[in-house]
């Protein structure tokens, strides 16, 4: 009997699947539905991940249209831990692990992941096969029903309103930039959240969220103001806004087939960001926020940058450090971990010629928990492969290091000690 019925898994029925989940029982293939060209596919149960879930299966069915497509759901440690503090979990893999070993035992092919959920250090067999066209990566403020129109931004919030998020580096951030603010935890999938913020008994004047899953749930007309940095706002979390697949490494067909739906500027993108983290060693719960951004090579991205300067010069003066390619002697192990997620599956048919000499610029900050202490980078810098963007994550990180982030970080590592100690009590 195949193992997908001691798994706690749950097979779609509704996804036009004709296949049951006991596909591996001993019944010949018919012709529509070669179980060579069936594919597995494992998501949480969350109304999010399924429809993110289902944006893929989309993807995968106009890439493939003969393929044979299942999908199947589970609870994750994550969905099941509501009312424990995230931040005790750290990073470990709390959205992740039971759909992995899924993976490992090959009763699935491929997880759907929301990229900012998806752990910087997979298990050595897995890896990020493949990152579709990323959404909006920004952070939405939304304002309780009865205040709308009343309040259009936190700036105009009263003193001592009641914020509603359980992301350090959403709180870290806001309390820098708005110290008149209080903020709560709220916890639980995105409806649960608007509805505690919906009841007029509860204290949240405004809570906030990544816009793309508003927008995935078709919810994003509650945005009340777009955070993002340009506006005094915040920076977002590590691949926010993007859905990563992850697979067995060196799984050929699982390759090829994800081959077609990738997105490289988004993959790019993500790749420097996640680099960015895990050589800060920050989880998903410390407050490193970040943004990345395409631009063309030519042309002047920031008047202060020196118009008709060379790019060369233009970066080196955003940055400080030169444009030329580290040599791999000089990177440290945890940069050459990084640069394992650069065997990525997929190929950069996404990327015209002109494209690949485009640069991406990052800004990156790690805040202290209370927002009084922060260490800020922008770099930019032209970007031909995959390797790159990875050395490029571990360059902006080691800029941040120079300007404080590893003491600021340190400190958190001490405060979230205690306040783990304090919920065990
Ligand atoms: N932390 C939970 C989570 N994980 C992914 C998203 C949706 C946005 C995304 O895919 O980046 C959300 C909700 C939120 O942060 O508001």
């Amino acid at each position: 009997m195949s193992g997908l019925q001691d798994a706690p898994l749950v097979t779609d029925t509704t996804t036009e699947t004709s296949v049951p989940a006991s596909h591996t029982a001993p019944h010949p293939p018919s012709s529509s539905q070669d179980v060579s060209t069936t594919f597995h596919i494992g998501t949480r149960s969350s109304i999010l991940a399924r429809v993110q879930t289902d944006q893929i299966l989309t993807l995968l069915r106009t890439a493939w249209p003969s393929h044979h497509f299942e999908i199947h759901s589970m609870k994750t440690a994550g969905d099941n831990n509501q009312i424990t503090a995230l931040y005790k979990f750290n990073d470990k893999a709390l959205w992740t692990q039971e759909l992995e070993v899924l993976l490992q035992e090959k009763k699935l092919d491929l997880i759907v992941h929301s990229l900012k959920d998806m752990p910087t250090q997979l298990p050595v067999d897995l890896e990020l096969g493949c990152v579709t066209k990323r959404g909006d990566a920004r952070d939405a403020l939304v304002i309780k029903p009865n205040l709308v129109g009343k309040y259009r931004s936190l700036a105009e919030l009263p003193e001592g309103s009641v914020v509603g998020t359980s992301s350090l580096r959403r709180t870290a951030q806001l309390k820098r930039h708005h110290p008149h603010l209080r903020f709560a935890d709220v916890r639980g999938n995105i409806g649960t959240r608007l509805s505690k913020l919906d009841n007029p008994e509860s204290e949240y004047s405004a809570i906030i969220l990544a816009v793309a899953g508003l927008a995935r749930l078709g919810m994003d007309s509650r945005i009340t103001t777009y955070l993002s940095k340009a506006d005094g706002g915040m920076l977002h979390a590590v691949g926010q806004g993007a859905l990563g697949i992850e697979v067995r490494k060196g799984d050929s067909r699982v390759t090829e087939l994800l081959s077609k739906i990738g997105c490289e500027r988004t993959t790019r993108a993500v790749l420097a960001e996640r680099s960015l983290m895990r050589t800060l060693e920050g989880g998903c719960s410390v407050p490193i926020g970040v943004e990345t951004e395409w631009v063309k090579r030519k042309g002047v991205l920031n008047p202060e940058v020196g118009v008709g300067m060379k790019p060369a010069e233009q970066y080196h003066k955003l940055t400080g450090v030169a444009t030329s390619t580290i040599s791999a002697d000089s990177l440290t192990s945890s940069h050459q971990k990084a640069a394992a997620e650069t065997h990525a599956n997929g190929t950069n048919t996404d990327l015209n010629e002109g494209e690949m000499t485009d640069e991406l610029i990052m800004r990156a900050l790690v805040v202290s928990l209370d927002g009084s202490e922060v260490a800020e980078v922008e770099a930019r810098r032209r970007m031909t492969s995959r390797e790159e963007a990875d050395e490029f994550g571990w360059e902006v990180a080691k800029q941040l290091v120079a300007k404080g982030a590893d003491r600021i970080l340190d400190g958190i590592g001490l405060n979230r000690k205690i306040i783990g100690e304090q919920n065990e009590a």
